[in-house]
C-alpha cells in the first residue's frame, strides 16, 4: 500500500488541497499512461508542458495530481499537491514510491561527455568478476545481474529508474554502475537517489543545443556533484580542468585521477597497441584488452572507483585486465581482406579527435585512414563543422555521410559539416549520404593494411529517419562489405 503522505516525503510542498491518505495505484508523469487511482505529476518539457494534460490525466482515472500551477477549477474527486518544481518532486516520488531502493544498493553515477558507458560497463564486468551481483544502467543496455534489459535513455526517468533499482535490490543486486546524463541531471530524473559515489571522466563540446552555453552544460553536471552527501566519494578526472569545478561545492569525500599530474589515484602508460595498453597502477604493470590512452582514463577512473568502495587493489587490477570493451567502442570488426576496419561511437568531436589520434599512433607506415562520419539530427548543430574538420585533418579520405538525421534533411547536415571543411581539405572528401554505400566507398578505396573507421553509431543498431528506427548496424554492414570484397 502506498499513501499519498509517505509518497511526499521530501518533495518541498507548496500546498495540498484534498485527502494525503490517499491509497496510490500507481504514479506517472505521462497522462496517456494515467490509470484507475494513480497519481498524474504534471511535467513542463522541452515540446510541452504536462499541465496541459491534467484532465485527460483526471479523464483516465488520476485520483492525485502533482502540478506547479493548479487548475482554475479544483475538483472534490481529486486531491491536489502543490510543489515548488514538478521535475524534482517526480524523483523523490518515484524513490519514495518504490521503497527508496538506491539505499539498498551501493548506486555509483558516471557523468561526463565521453567514457560514461565504457567506464559503468567495465565496473559492471568488474564486480561480476569480484564475485558481486550488480545492475547497469547504460546508453547501450541494462542489466540486472547478466539479465538484459533493453536501454531507452543513456539514464532512464526517474519512474523507470527507480523500478529497475527496486528489482536489482529485490534480486539480490549489491551495487550499481549508471551513467548519468547531462540532460537528465537538469531534469532531475536522478533527484532523491542515495549515491555511494560519483564519477567525473571529462567535458567537451556537446548538447549546446539543449544546454545553450558551454557555462551552463559545466553547471548541469555540477549538479550531481552538489547534491552528493558526505557519506559519498566524489571521483574527478584531474586532468581535465573542470574536475576541480566539479569538486568545489560538494559534500562528499574528494577524489582524483590523472594520468599528469599528483593525485590519489595515478597511471602511466607503458604501452599502447591496438591489441591493448599497458599500464603502471600503483607500480604495479597491467595489461588491459582496451585501446588508446583516452581508455587509460576510464581504466584508472574504475579502478580508483572499485577502490574507494573498499575492494582489495591487487584483485581489482587482476580481474580488471580481463574485462572487454563496450559494444561499439573501438571495435576491430575481424575480416580476411587485410583492410583494418574499425567500429567507433565517437559522435564528439573531442571523441572523434582522440580515437583519430590512436589510430594515426598505430601507423607503421603508409597505411591510408579513411573516415566515414555523420553527424545527429536534432543534435548539438555547431559540433557539425568541428567533427568535419578533425576529420580532415587526421585522416586521408573523409567520406561525410548520414548518422541519425531523425527530422532533419541529410543533406543539410552534410552542409553544415562541410563549412568545417577548408579549401585545401576539399579534395580529401567525399559526399556519400547513403550510409551504407558510405561504407562500401570507403572499403572500396583501401587496401590491405589500410585503416577504415566508421564513427558516430557505435553499438545503435538502427538508423532513426523522420521518426521511424530503420534497422541499421555499423558492424554488421562493414563485416558484409568486407566479405563482400574479398570474395
Ligand atoms: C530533450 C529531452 O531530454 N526530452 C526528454 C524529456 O521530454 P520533454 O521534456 O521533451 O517532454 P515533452 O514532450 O515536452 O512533454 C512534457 C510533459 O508532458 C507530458 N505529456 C505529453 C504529452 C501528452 O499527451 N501527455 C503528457 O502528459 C510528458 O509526459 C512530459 O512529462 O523527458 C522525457 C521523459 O523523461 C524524455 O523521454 C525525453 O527524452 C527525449 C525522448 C530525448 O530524446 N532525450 C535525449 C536528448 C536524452 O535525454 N538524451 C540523454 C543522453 C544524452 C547524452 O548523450 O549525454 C539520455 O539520458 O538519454
Ligand atoms: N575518456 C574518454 N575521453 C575521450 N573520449 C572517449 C573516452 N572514452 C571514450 N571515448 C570516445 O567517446 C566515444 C563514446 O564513449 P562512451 O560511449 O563510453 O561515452 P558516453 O559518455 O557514454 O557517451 P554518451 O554520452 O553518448 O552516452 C567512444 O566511442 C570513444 O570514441
Ligand atoms: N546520446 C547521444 C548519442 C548520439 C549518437 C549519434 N549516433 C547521434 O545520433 O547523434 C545523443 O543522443 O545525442
Ligand atoms: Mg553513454
Amino acid at each position: 500500500m502506498a499513501l499519498l503522505k509517505d509518497i511526499l516525503y521530501k518533495t518541498n510542498l507548496i500546498s495540498v488541497a484534498g485527502d494525503m491518505n490517499t491509497d496510490l495505484g500507481g504514479i506517472c508523469f505521462d497522462s496517456r499512461e494515467s490509470k484507475q487511482g494513480c497519481l498524474f505529476i504534471a511535467v513542463r518539457g522541452t515540446q510541452t508542458d504536462g499541465h496541459q494534460y491534467i484532465d485527460q490525466a483526471i479523464a483516465k482515472g488520476a485520483s492525485v495530481v502533482v502540478c506547479e500551477d493548479l487548475p482554475a477549477k479544483l475538483l472534490d474527486t481529486v486531491t491536489y499537491v502543490k510543489v515548488d518544481n514538478s521535475a524534482r518532486a517526480l524523483g523523490f516520488i518515484a524513490s519514495n514510491f518504490y521503497g527508496n531502493p538506491s539505499s539498498r544498493l551501493k548506486l555509483v553515477a558516471v557523468t561526463g561527455t565521453n567514457g560514461k558507458t565504457t567506464t559503468v560497463t567495465l565496473l559492471h564486468q568488474l564486480f561480476g568478476k569480484l564475485g558481486y551481483k550488480s545492475g547497469l544502467l547504460s546508453t547501450v543496455e541494462n542489466k540486472i545481474g547478466e539479465e538484459v534489459l533493453p536501454a531507452t535513455h543513456t539514464t532512464p526517468d526517474a519512474i523507470a529508474l527507480n523500478r529497475l533499482l527496486k528489482e536489482m535490490a529485490d534480486q539480490g543486486c549489491t551495487h550499481c554502475f549508471m551513467e548519468a546524463s547531462s540532460h537528465a541531471i537538469v531534469q532531475h530524473r536522478v533527484a532523491g537517489l542515495q549515491f555511494a559515489g560519483a564519477v567525473f571522466t571529462n567535458i567537451s563540446h556537446d548538447h549546446l543545443d539543449y544546454h545553450g552555453t558551454f557555462d551552463e552544460y559545466i553547471k548541469a553536471k555540477k549538479m550531481l556533484f552538489d547534491g552528493l552527501p558526505s557519506s559519498a566519494f566524489a571521483l574527478v578526472n584531474e586532468d581535465d580542468k573542470r574536475g576541480a569545478i566539479m569538486l568545489q561545492n560538494t559534500k562528499a569525500v574528494k577524489k582524483s585521477y590523472s594520468l599528469k599530474h599528483m593525485s590519489d589515484f595515478r597511471a602511466k602508460v607503458l604501452s599502447n597497441s591496438i591489441q591493448g595498453l599497458e599500464l603502471q597502477i600503483d607500480n604495479i604493470d597491467v595489461w588491459f584488452k582496451l585501446v588508446g590512452d583516452f581508455n587509460a582514463y576510464n581504466l584508472l577512473a574504475v579502478y580508483g572507483t572499485a577502490v574507494l568502495l573498499d575492494e582489495p587493489t591487487e584483485e581489482v587490477l587482476t580481474q580488471l585486465s580481463d574485462v572487454d570493451p563496450a559494444r561499439g567502442r573501438f571495435q576491430l570488426v575481424p575480416s580476411t581482406s587485410g583492410i583494418v576496419a574499425i567500429v567507433d561511437y565517437a559522435h564528439t568531436p573531442d571523441a572523434l579527435e582522440n580515437v583519430l589520434k590512436t589510430i594515426k599512433s598505430f601507423r607503421t607506415g603508409n597505411e591510408t585512414v579513411v573516415t566515414v562520419v555523420g553527424c545527429g539530427g536534432n543534435r548539438d548543430k555547431t559540433k557539425r563543422p568541428l567533427m568535419a574538420a578533425i576529420s580532415c585533418q587526421l585522416s586521408d579520405k573523409v567520406i561525410l555521410t548520414s548518422d541519425n538525421p531523425r527530422f532533419e534533411d541529410p543533406m543539410e547536415i552534410i552542409k553544415d559539416m562541410q563549412t568545417g571543411v577548408g579549401p585545401s581539405n576539399y579534395r580529401k572528401t567525399l559526399v556519400v549520404p547513403d550510409r551504407k554505400e558510405a561504407i562500401k566507398t570507403a572499403i572500396s578505396i583501401s587496401h590491405p593494411g589500410d585503416i577504415v573507421l566508421v564513427a558516430g553509431k557505435g553499438h545503435e543498431t538502427y538508423q532513426e529517419i523522420q521518426g521511424v528506427k530503420h534497422p541499421f548496424d555499423d558492424k554488421k554492414v562493414v563485416t558484409e562489405v568486407l566479405k563482400a570484397f574479398s570474395e
